[in-house]
């Protein structure tokens, strides 16, 4: 099977990728990943997953012949929430969550080398809150989860305590939507074997 460079820093798209028996090298980009601009939620995943995979095409190792780049965040009331800076701003949105539903999206961007394809896709799933108390949001800070993640939780950690349901792919939420990368992967004639 041919390796994927995995353009992010993200152990849980490593995860996912291993999970799907897909070998990887990975190869982190920093882009400054905009969030503020005046565009809808699902042009924003796909503008910042492109602007990740185009920083790595800049100057790409010479035996790339395929590569992936992602970016996950969090959408509710027309908001935009990333990775939280500190804990006092984790607290606040694990307070905004609370008793509601949000939208997570993942931008996937997937590039094919033979022909520089590039193919991008966008995967939404609807997490549901349940409404925490303030000693639960006190101990969920305390487990330290909300480090490095969008929207201050961990689906596939204790934050799944934290939910009352969810509506559409629980890979998505950790960073890569498994079945719709599996779908890019096929459109494009990547071969499984
Ligand atoms: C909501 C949620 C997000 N996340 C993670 C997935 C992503 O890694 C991260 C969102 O940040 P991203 O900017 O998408 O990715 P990253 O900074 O980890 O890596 P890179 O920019 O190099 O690609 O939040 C979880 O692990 N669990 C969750 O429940």
């Amino acid at each position: 099977m041919e390796k994927i460079h995995l353009v992010s820093s993200s152990p849980r798209r490593q995860t996912l990728l291993t999970q799907m028996g897909i070998p990887f090298d990975v190869f982190p980009v920093e882009t400054e990943e905009d969030m503020t601009r005046d565009i809808g939620p699902e042009v924003l995943a796909r503008t910042i997953a492109e602007e990740k995979l185009h920083a790595f095409l800049k100057n790409p190792p010479i035996q790339v012949k395929w590569a992936v780049a992602a970016d996950t965040f969090i959408s509710y009331h027309d908001r935009r929430v990333g990775k939280p800076e500190n804990r006092l701003e984790a607290e606040r949105e694990l307070l905004s969550l609370s008793g509601m539903t949000h939208q997570v999206l993942t931008g996937i961007s997937l590039y094919r080398a033979k022909d520089r394809t590039i193919l991008t896709e966008v995967d939404i799933t609807d997490v549901t809150f349940r409404p925490l108390s303030a000693k639960e949001i006190a101990w969920y800070l305390d487990t330290e989860e909300w480090k490095g993640v969008a929207g201050s939780y961990r689906i596939q950690g204790k934050g799944e305590c934290l939910i009352s349901g969810i509506n559409g792919s629980y890979s998505n939420v950790m960073g890569l939507p498994i079945t719709r990368f599996y779908g890019m992967l096929t459109k494009l004639d990547f071969t499984f074997d």
